[in-house]
């Protein structure tokens, strides 16, 4: 049999890789191939019923659970990066919040790489052309919901909408935030989140399921003949020609799949398009040669091109809670306390796609540094970092010193934001329900309001590697949690902001008494020992092949072409060098849609 050749492979089915491998064969000449190692998980319930988030990353079948290496500034724990291993990816697992990050911090990513057109006034047509916005209707106006048209699109394909129904918590807590110091948001996706509202999802509002990129970019189009989706397939490795190209750069010739363990090529002709996220889309590089020829040595692979940045810079947002009794009587927890409730709750979606499983309503904001620390707190917090910028950055650079100038510029940039407050480090949202570390057994079986806080922009960097040359291993991923102390200060400071939040009127009329952290943990040493103990990734993994100059240690240039190949470019959350204040799914859909536009050389 010969090897089908397509003129783009596309490696993972996931956000960003269905959005080009959509874009890319709208022209009916073009044959695109994209090879996913997970399956089509579309007709799943706890994929499609929005009120069942949280069930996807218990499947085994449906999420990679990557496992980091013990944590040494976390009591050496190993956490779990959860990310999606089907068609769709992360987007069918995820919690489908779809607000977007602030302007300036999308400006970072065009400043590290002199580049205009990767800045927020750019980006913002990429984020409208995925988007196909069901605009809020009058009872959700009137419970809240604050809608700028001219920052939404109305003709892409993911289908965003907001909540038919909300919790009690959410009102309370959006007036007990703007009392606090918070205005109000006139939309989440306004580039300005320094702000409390109701966020966007990714969620069908004519029926109420999920919208994830399987539903946008594929189920739609999956009768196009130059469209070919392989499912069950993991892929090995990218396939190098014999000849090198202009500059003595690697060209891609192919890509090698394994399907139940028989391995299978396909043949490319213009380019491989690594979309296989943050810490899959390394993986595959470094398993083709690609990366720090020493790292590949010690897992048994050959190296072809030593790009030793490949893996590195990798950041993660770190999630954290503080949460109270409450004495109303109707939270998620009902669900869990009460199985009929939930049972008649499960099937009044299927009757109408009404109930408390019909949406995902989440009331959040992003706040300032202003809002967690007083201004000598904050001076003092920057002068140190500062003062210890060098040191830090050769730190995180696993000896490049490239990398140590590009993380230099990156804390540099964090820090003058910080100074003129505009670096957004938390995000901070409502869960009416219980929301923390303890499990359901565990737990006094009562009504919780909690307060999700997440620590949204981390200086500390990690990094992601391969240990073996077999691709069915996972790589050793460590995000380096905590290991700059500014963090810590932040995520310290979270818990207490949160903490003021459950007792701020009018918040306070359904407060009960504090679970956790405990009263008990009162100082700031308190705090962080307990979430020493406790804290947890919140799956937005990003960086570990950045969009910076190779003078930077990059690994894309601006075009996201891997340094040193002609054909290899990536275009998932990998490329986000600077990581930005928000859940990152509408940040990836804009991603795909950029790469597709260089990939075809055409503008918005
Ligand atoms: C549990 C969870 C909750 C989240 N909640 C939210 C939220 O509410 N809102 C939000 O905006 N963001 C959320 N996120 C984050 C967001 O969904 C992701 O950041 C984003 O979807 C990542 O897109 P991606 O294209 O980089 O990767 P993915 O969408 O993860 O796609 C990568 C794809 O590549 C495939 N793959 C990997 N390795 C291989 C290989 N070797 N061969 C073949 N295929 C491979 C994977 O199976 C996957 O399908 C959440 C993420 C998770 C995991």
């Amino acid at each position: 049999l010969s090897t089908p050749v397509y003129d783009y492979v596309v490696v993972g089915g996931g956000t960003a890789g269905l959005t080009v491998a959509n874009r890319l064969t709208e022209d009916k000449n073009i044959s695109v191939a994209v090879i996913e190692a997970g399956f089509n998980a579309e007709d799943l319930p706890e994929v499609f019923i929005p009120g069942l988030i949280g069930t996807g990353i218990s499947m085994t079948t449906l999420d990679w659970a990557y496992a980091t290496v013990p944590q040494e500034n976390l009591n050496g724990r190993t956490l779990t990066v959860n990310a999606g291993k089907a068609l769709g990816g992360s987007t069918v697992i995820n919690s489908m919040i779809f607000p977007r990050a602030e302007k300036q911090q999308y400006d970072v990513w065009g400043q590290l790489n002199n580049d205009s057109t990767w800045t927020w006034p750019e980006l913002l047509p990429f984020f409208k052309k995925s988007e196909i916005c069901t605009p809020p209707n009058a009872f959700q106006t009137t419970s809240g919901v604050r809608f700028l048209e001219s920052v939404h699109g109305f003709s892409g394909l993911v289908k965003v909408g907001f909540p038919n129904f909300f919790f009690q918590q959410s009102a309370l807590w959006r007036r007990a935030t703007e009392g606090l110091g918070f205005p109000a948001s006139p939309d989440l996706a306004d580039g300005d989140p320094h702000a409390v509202g109701i966020a966007p999802n990714s969620i069908d509002a004519a029926n109420n399921t999920r919208c994830s990129a399987a539903c946008a970019y594929y189920t739609p189009f999956s009768g196009r003949e130059n469209l070919v989706v392989i499912t069950n397939a993991t892929v090995s490795r990218i396939l190098w020609a014999n000849s090198s190209g202009p500059n003595s750069e690697l060209v891609a010739s192919g890509v090698e799949f394994l399907v139940n363990n028989r391995t299978q090529t396909v043949g490319v002709s213009r380019e491989v398009i690594l979309s296989a996220g943050t810490i899959g889309s390394p993986k595959v590089l470094e398993l083709s040669g690609v990366g720090n020829s020493t790292i590949l040595r010690a897992a048994g692979v050959t190296p072809v091109l030593n790009l030793p940045t490949v893996g590195e810079n990798f950041a993660d947002h770190v999630h954290s809670w503080a949460n109270s009794f409450t004495n109303i009587t109707l939270t998620k927890d009902v669900l869990l306390l009460n199985p009929a409730f939930a049972a008649e709750q499960e099937a009044l979606w299927f009757k109408n796609r009404t109930g408390l499983y019909s949406a995902v309503p989440r009331s959040m904001g992003i706040a300032a540094p202003s809002d967690v620390f007083d201004s000598d707190e904050l001076s003092t917090l920057i002068a140190r970092a500062e003062a210890n910028l060098t040191y830090f950055a050769n730190q995180f650079s696993n000896g490049n010193p490239a990398l140590a100038k590009g993380i230099a510029a990156q804390h540099e940039i964090a820090l003058g934001l910080y100074r003129k407050n505009q670096e957004l480090p938390l995000e901070i949202n409502v869960e009416p329900g219980y929301s923390g570390p303890t499990a359901f057994s565990a737990r006094p079986a009562r009504n919780y309001t909690s307060i999700n806080s997440m620590l949204d922009a981390p200086l500390s960097r990690g990094r992601t590697h391969i240990v073996s040359s077999d691709p069915l291993i996972p790589p050793a991923v460590d995000p380096a949690y905590w290991s700059h102390p500014f963090d810590i200060a932040v995520q310290v400071g979270g818990i207490k902001l949160a903490r003021k939040m459950l007792v701020a009127p009018p918040l306070d009329s359904i407060y009960a008494g504090e679970f956790e952290p405990g009263v008990d943990k009162d100082t700031d040493a308190d705090i962080e020992e307990w979430l020493r103990g406790v804290v947890a990734s919140d799956n937005h993994e990003v960086g570990s092949l950045s969009m910076m100059p190779q003078s930077f240690g990059g690994v894309v240039d601006t075009s996201l072409k891997v340094y040193g190949t002609t054909n290899v470019r990536a275009a998932d959350a990998s490329i986000i060098p600077f990581t930005v204040s928000a859940h990152l799914e509408s940040t990836v859909y804009m991603i795909g849609e950029r790469a597709a536009n260089i990939i075809r050389g055409v503008q918005a």
